[in-house]
């Protein structure tokens, strides 16, 4: 081997953030590893949100700093609370903390992938005079990409719409990757989903449908699915990912129904290594508009209905969900969200194939499935060049 690539990666909080970050490790690695290269990484991520979990896992060293999350407001009071002050008071010491890190380690790139992790270790980039990349997930910068945008070398975006957001001096380093996903999500094989889920009771002859609220799940979207379960039960399949906060709380609503149609319902907190054949199972998928769910139904194919987060940031949510629903890409909640709209929205897709299928071509269209390896060609033109032995 000749040497090695050194990258910080940073972001998370939640799995918006945090899976572009872990697909970009893993490209980075393959790509190096085709040129006789290893690849060293250091994750710097948050104590307790679904980065902690995910990097470990794929045995990423991880680091953690002090985070200061800063609940905004237009009310002065409120930004002063207590809670604000302590987490504030936090920012210069997660700074101190990154700095070291990244000094002590030398990387060649720093990947930061938003999330208010990001922002102690993107300024200690900055700091160590160590290039910086920014990924942008949504179409709007969110908080902490904002606030590292002038420190960055390239900021890499998800849309092409990105660009005109951004702050004038930094649009020159803009490049549009596309949102990396995952690549195994697209190697999914739904017999699997039906063994390692059990479900028995599962009608094959019926659709699937699943339901997600994204990482941290959708109270909303579960209580709109949970009243519509008796009518979407005696026409498929539906496996509920509600959020591991809120599972036994929604367990408990679940209404008394007749017992074949129960064992045509599957309620889980978290869906983990068995999402590709999940989604490989799934017909028909009813989800909040997030932009990583969105980059992954899109390069799969499949034909949703979205209920987007309304009170988001600028209201990215809708936002996404409207630019699929305008293109015939997937149907979408853009007003009332009852389970009558819901309803209204979902029927077509499970009654007539012939839509089901006009929908997941459309959405189809709009995927980038080769994001990842824009990102790494981005990462790599950043990096220093390699020391050749003379
Ligand atoms: C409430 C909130 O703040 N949402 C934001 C958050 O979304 P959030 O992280 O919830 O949603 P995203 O749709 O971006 O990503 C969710 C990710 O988690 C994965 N997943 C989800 C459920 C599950 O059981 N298993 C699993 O692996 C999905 O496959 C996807 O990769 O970050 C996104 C990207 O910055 C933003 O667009 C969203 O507005």
């Amino acid at each position: 081997m000749t040497t090695s690539f050194r990258l910080i990666v940073t972001g998370g909080g939640s799995g918006g953030h945090t899976y572009p970050a872990l697909t970009a490790v893993r490209t980075l690695r393959a790509r190096l590893a085709a040129q006789s290269r290893a690849l060293e990484v250091v994750w710097i991520g948050t104590s307790n949100g679904i980065e902690s979990r995910v990097a470990p896992a794929d045995n990423i060293p991880y680091a953690t700093v002090a985070t200061g999350k800063i609940r905004r407001s237009a009310n002065v009071l409120k930004m002063l609370s207590p809670a604000n002050l302590r987490d504030m008071a936090r920012v210069p010491l997660g700074v101190a903390q990154a700095r070291r890190i990244v000094a002590g380690f030398r990387p060649d790139v720093v990947l930061a992938t938003g999330g208010y992790v990001a922002v102690p270790a993107g300024l200690a980039a900055r700091m160590c005079g160590r290039p910086l990349v920014l990924h942008e997930q949504t179409v709007r910068l969110g908080l902490a990409n904002r606030k590292l945008a002038g420190s960055a070398t390239r900021i890499a975006v998800s849309s092409e719409s990105t660009i005109p957001l951004l702050p004038e001096a930094t649009r020159g380093n803009a490049v549009v990757t596309g949102n990396p996903i995952r690549p195994e999500l697209l190697t999914g094989i739904p017999d699997r989903a039906i063994h390692a889920l059990r479900l028995p009771g599962f009608d094959r002859r019926l659709p699937t449908v699943y339901v997600t609220g994204g990482s941290l799940g959708a109270r909303q979207v579960n209580h709109v699915v949970r009243d519509l379960l008796p009518w979407l039960l005696v026409r498929a399949n539906v496996i509920h990912q509600c959020g591991r906060d809120m599972y036994d709380e929604l367990r408990q609503q679940i209404p008394p129904m007749h017992p074949e149609l129960v064992g045509r319902y599957h309620l889980t907190g978290f869906i983990g290594p068995e999402l590709p054949d999940v989604l490989a199972l799934a017909d028909v998928v009813i989800s909040r508009s997030g932009a990583g769910t969105l980059a992954e139904l899109t390069a799969l194919g499949k034909p949703a209905v979205f209920i987007p987060l309304a009170t988001s940031a600028g209201n990215e949510q809708a936002h996404n969900a409207r630019h699929l629903y305008e293109a015939g890409a997937a149907m979408a909640l853009l007003g009332e969200v009852s389970p009558e709209t819901l309803r209204q929205a979902v029927e077509p897709l499970l009654t007539d194939p012939a839509r089901r299928a006009a929908v997941a071509a459309q959405a189809r269209a709009h995927g980038k499935p080769d994001a990842a390896d824009r990102l790494v060609d981005v990462i790599l033109s950043v990096a220093p060049a390699p020391l050749v032995p003379g």
